[in-house]
């Protein structure tokens, strides 16, 4: 059967990338991802500035949505301190599968939990099925017509706290209008936008920090 587009990414990795390795891991990726098949890893230049909020917040609980080949979940599992958490929920069964093995192959699995379902059903469970009590960090990955949604279900759930800070991809590009509509003219969140480029490609896509007020 032919072999997937993340198949033959997460091939490259194990082939060419140093095991226990994360930052090898991603420069693998990146080197996959921009000269042969491009794929929709959030990139190195995007990647800095989630490095740089992972850096400022020192999150313990951190849930992204949105796993896909693991690549930002390496990212951000390389930054945790001894004893935080990543949750990462991933719908597509096969994404998570490369995930797991990717995330393995990063040597950071002790730090990353993949969760398979949809959002909307998987964070109504995180409290109880999961033992979270709020989240530090929310990593925004996922369908661009859930950021919204998924931001009302965490306030409705009560996973935000005073501080809590949520960061959102691709808001230029595919965009996120509605999410951008939604959270700006929310008085219980603080958005800061981050101009930046799509992964591997000249063309313009921003991220937008949005910090929940209590
Ligand atoms: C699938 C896709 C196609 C894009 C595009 O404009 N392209 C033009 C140029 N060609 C070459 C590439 C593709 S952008 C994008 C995308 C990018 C992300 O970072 C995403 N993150 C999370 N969830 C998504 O669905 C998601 C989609
Ligand atoms: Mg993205």
């Amino acid at each position: 059967m032919n072999q997937s587009k993340e198949q033959r990414i997460l091939n490259f990795v194990l082939q060419n990338a140093v095991r226990g390795d994360p930052c090898s891991v991603m420069d693998t990726i990146d080197k996959y991802c921009s000269q042969k098949e491009w794929a929709m890893n959030v990139g190195c230049e995007k990647g800095l500035i989630l490095d740089k909020t992972v850096e400022e917040i020192k999150p313990s609980v951190v849930l992204e949505l949105g796993t896909y080949c693991g690549y930002s979940a390496i990212r951000i599992a390389r930054l945790l301190k001894a004893g935080a958490r990543l949750l990462t929920v991933e719908f597509n069964p096969e994404f998570a599968a490369i995930a797991k093995q990717m995330i393995e192959f990063a040597g950071v699995q002790d730090k990353v939990n993949i969760l398979e379902g949809p959002s909307e059903e998987i964070i109504p469970q995180l409290k109880k099925k999961y033992e979270v009590d709020t989240l530090d960090f929310v990593f925004l990955d996922h369908w661009k017509d859930r950021y919204s949604p998924d931001t009302i279900l965490l306030q409705e759930c009560n996973l935000l706290r005073k501080g809590s800070v949520l960061l959102a991809d691709n808001v230029i590009c595919p965009g996120a209008p509605e999410f951008l509509k939604y959270i700006r003219n929310n008085p219980s969140f603080q958005c800061t936008n981050y101009p930046a480029h799509l992964e591997y490609m000249e063309v313009q896509d921003a991220m937008e920090k949005a910090v929940f007020l209590g």
